[in-house]
């Protein structure tokens, strides 16, 4: 099982540049959770600082026991092997084949033989459906299965938390819906703690168990998706349904533009009166159910009594249409 991530009072600079202040969050184990947040708001800085390879100013990041900030190196350096990272753009050396890309954090980091690095690195391929393309160049596949490579690579040490870096980021519709079924997929087998950033309000009303937001250099919330789906509070509000008017405005226009089309899908199912909570999406077919739902619901549960009369409902009304929707069948 993952464990948890927890963040206490965590502040970051760059010389006079504040990134972020006093950021307070826990990722609870196994759960999915999704950070978003207008373009340099400091996402891919706050992925950076929870496996120490940036230095926040003040706070801690605990892990296992282990403070990511304030420890010393040789304690991080350890921690840092129960993670297992995405980045944007694959990040896989070109010059290797698919199989000594993902193979490398074996070599590197194990004394493990070869026969063994074989069976593990074909078992990962197959998990996200790249099975019989181990000796493809980089260069010679299509973005979303770079991106799936990249994927395999981070799963190939068992991580027990998985950060993604925009893992849609170039990706079509269609190759972002396989990514986000098949970073589920990947959460119902091992149980990872994960957290995924990303601009994509799809993604993040559809695929996470928790939304954290970051803007104007504050961590303006972080819970359980059905929570801030429904949530009134108008920067959270206005970031999850797109809206042209709040408290976001021209300093982040652009991108406030960007989240309203991507939006219009959510927005369109969402019912002039009340809220509607999209369908998360489940695991495919024949995996296992995620440990983490039953984790989550419960401390939802624990929530309801204090949120307002319309969001209970909403979560309600979510609970008894679970079964339905929400699942993709096959892959790309
Ligand atoms: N090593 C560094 N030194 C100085 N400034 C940095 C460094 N790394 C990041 N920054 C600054 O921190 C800010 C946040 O950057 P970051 O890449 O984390 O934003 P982001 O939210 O991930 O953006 P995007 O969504 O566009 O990827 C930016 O202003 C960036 O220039």
């Amino acid at each position: 099982m993952g464990i948890e991530v927890v963040v206490e009072g965590l502040t970051k600079a760059f010389g006079p540049q504040t990134i972020w202040r006093d950021v307070t969050l826990t990722l609870p184990a196994g759960e999915v959770s999704v950070m978003l947040g207008p373009s340099g708001t400091g996402k891919t800085v706050f992925l950076k600082s929870l496996i120490g390879l940036l230095k926040p100013e003040t706070g801690r990041v605990m892990i296992d026991g282990v403070d990511m900030v304030n420890d010393p190196d040789r304690k991080v350096y350890e921690a840092r092997k129960l993670f297992g990272l995405m980045f944007q753009d694959g990040a896989l050396f070109g010059s290797l084949s698919l199989f000594d890309n993902i193979a490398f954090p074996l070599r590197e980091h194990t004394r493990k033989k070869e026969k063994e690095i074989r069976r593990i690195v074909l078992e990962r391929m197959e998990m996200v459906g790249l099975g019989g393309q181990e000796h493809k160049l980089p260069g010679q596949i299509s973005g979303g299965m770079r991106k799936r490579a990249g994927l395999a690579r981070a799963l190939v040490l068992d991580p027990k938390i998985i950060l993604c870096d925009e893992p849609d980021s170039g990706l079509d519709p269609v190759r972002t819906a396989y990514l986000s079924q098949l970073l589920i997929d990947v959460n119902a087998r091992i149980d990872a703690t994960m957290l995924i950033v990303t601009h994509n309000i799809e993604i993040a009303a559809t695929v996470p168990d928790n939304i954290g937001m970051l803007f104007r250099r504050d961590l303006v919330a972080f819970g359980p998706r059905e929570v801030l789906l429904t949530s009134e509070e108008p920067v959270v509000a206005q970031f999850l349904h797109g809206n042209r008017h709040g408290p976001i405005g021209m300093s982040e226009e652009k991108d406030a533009a960007t989240l309203a089309a991507e939006a219009a899908d959510v927005r369109n199912r969402v019912p002039k009166r009340g809220f509607e909570i999209p369908p998360q999406l489940r695991p495919t077919e024949g995996m296992p159910p995620r440990a983490a739902e039953r984790r989550h619901a419960e401390r939802v549960d624990g929530m309801l009594p204090k949120l307002p009369y319309a969001a209970q409902q909403a979560i309600w009304a979510n609970r008894n249409h679970h079964d339905g929707g929400g699942r993709v069948h096959g892959g790309s």
